[in-house]
């Protein structure tokens, strides 16, 4: 698939000015991901606005019309719509192949929403996809009498199915590899053929997108019963709807970086206190940095400190996605940024920790890598002209962009890794750059 981006390298333009801009940012990934499997189990036709256009969301498009349901798409209206269909078309007995490149939802949801019918079902990815993994979903729906293998017996895809439908009952499920597999589990349980308990042993990474899910249940006309870690869900059917998606939160991210590090104020448009998605929560920690805050109905606005952004020890279990974006902008604070508690990142399109660590080195920073963090020191003068790796990782080339801003030559490698989440995001930035320096001199 492409970005529209297919040089292998992408050299960032230098951006001295404030970062000064409004911008509405693509579709939530994780709300388009959950939106869809709900719809096409739903009763009837379900319009999804806003929704996002990218690998991860084409790849979960393609195998519901594969699997046979009907959805039609308008990416210039950025609307899907979703002929909803129960699991009448889950009904393969001569095996169907799912491809879902590097897409950890698809991955996920699609093994619990297929083993809700019947016939053979076998799910796969690219290289990585292979290494990242799938297990503790796997038990849990054995557990539930799904017929469930991982082929190549790494606990990771690809994953064999052989359904019969889900059965009900209480099942426990770690949580500490990925709270997708809690999110998976629960999207198809509402049609399992009883009543489904899941208990949640240990601690449960990244919650807010489990909060998540529960939430867009609601939305769809199904309440799970929660206490603490337990979740109960009975038998019970999403309703279809017209639903907006929201802007994506993970995506914002980097424009409200790039105001951070260089005091200026970036609005984000269609995001607000209300919002699904925790990483929106991300601008608390840079308000722990310095930065200002502005809520409004349908706007989060952030304005960097003039004096430089201070430094942060924090925890980032709920929020994991953002550690590339505070990584690639630690340096430019004037203390040093403390990151923990995020061992889970090292299974992502890349071992992040160990892919920030590596590449702030590349740029003169002096890191600490911990088993579940790193540690950043401030550094006056990043080195000029370097080549970021990216390791086919759309965030570690979307947060490494915004250090580019303010560091003469610095190269992007493989931009095209954007696709995954954010096709268009380098031409975004460049947009952003255009008007922050032209707000600049006009001021001047
Ligand atoms: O449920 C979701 O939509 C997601 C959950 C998180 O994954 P983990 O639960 O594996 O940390 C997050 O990193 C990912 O980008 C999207
Ligand atoms: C980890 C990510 O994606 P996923 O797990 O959905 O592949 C991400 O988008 O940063």
């Amino acid at each position: 698939m492409s970005s529209g981006f297919e040089t292998t390298v992408y050299e960032v333009p230098m951006c001295l000015a404030p970062i000064v801009a409004s911008v509405r940012v693509p579709g939530s990934k994780s709300i388009t991901n959950r939106a869809l499997p709900m719809a096409a189990l739903a009763n009837g036709t379900t319009r999804l606005r806003g929704a996002l256009f990218s690998d991860d969301s084409r790849y979960f498009i393609q195998s519901l019309r594969r699997l046979g349901y009907q959805v039609d798409t308008d990416e210039e209206a950025k609307e899907v719509v979703v002929y909803g269909a129960g699991i009448n078309p889950l009904h393969h007995t001569h095996g169907l192949d799912l491809f879902i490149g590097n897409s950890g939802t698809s991955a996920r949801f699609l093994s619990a929403f297929v083993s809700l019918g019947e016939g053979r079902y076998r799910i796969d990815g690219v290289q990585r996809m292979r290494e990242r993994p799938i297990a503790a979903l796997l038990t849990a729906l054995r557990g539930l009498h799904v017929r469930i293998d991982d082929e190549l017996g790494t606990g990771c895809p690809p994953i064999l199915i052989e359904a019969n439908g889900i059965t009900g009952g209480t099942v426990e499920m770690s949580g500490k590899d990925s709270s997708q597999f809690v999110s998976g589990l629960l999207l198809a349980a509402p049609y399992a053929k009883t009543a489904v308990s899941i208990v949640v042993q240990g601690e449960l990474v990244s919650a807010p997108y489990v909060e998540m899910t529960l939430a867009m249940m609601r939305q769809f006309g199904v309440e799970v019963n929660q206490v603490g870690h337990v979740f109960h869900v009975s038998p019970g059917n999403y309703i279809a709807q017209d639903y907006a998606i929201e802007p994506d939160a993970s995506g914002a991210s980097y424009f409200l970086a790039a105001a951070a590090i260089s005091g200026g104020t970036v609005k984000i448009v269609g995001l607000s206190k209300q919002s699904l998605q925790g990483d929106t929560h991300f601008v608390q920690v840079l308000a722990n940095m310095g930065c200002r805050i502005d809520y409004g109905q349908d706007w989060i606005e952030l304005s960097g400190p003039k004096e430089g952004l201070t430094g942060i020890d924090v925890d980032l279990f709920d929020m994991s996605d953002m550690v590339p974006t505070l990584a690639a902008i630690a340096p430019f604070a004037h203390g040093k940024v403390r990151i923990r508690n995020v061992a889970n990142i090292r299974m992502k399109e890349t071992d992040r920790i160990r892919a920030c660590v590596t590449e702030l080195h590349r740029l003169g920073v002096t890191v600490v890598e911990f088993d579940d963090g790193l540690e950043i020191e401030p550094c006056e003068r990043l080195r000029e002209g370097v080549t970021i790796h990216t390791y086919d990782d759309h965030r570690m080339a979307m947060a490494f962009a915004i250090t580019g801003l303010r560091v003469p030559g610095t190269r992007i490698e493989n931009p095209g890794c954007t696709a995954k989440t954010y096709p268009e995001f380098f031409s975004q930035l460049e947009s952003v750059i255009n008007q922050s320096k032209k707000i600049s001199t006009s001021v001047k």
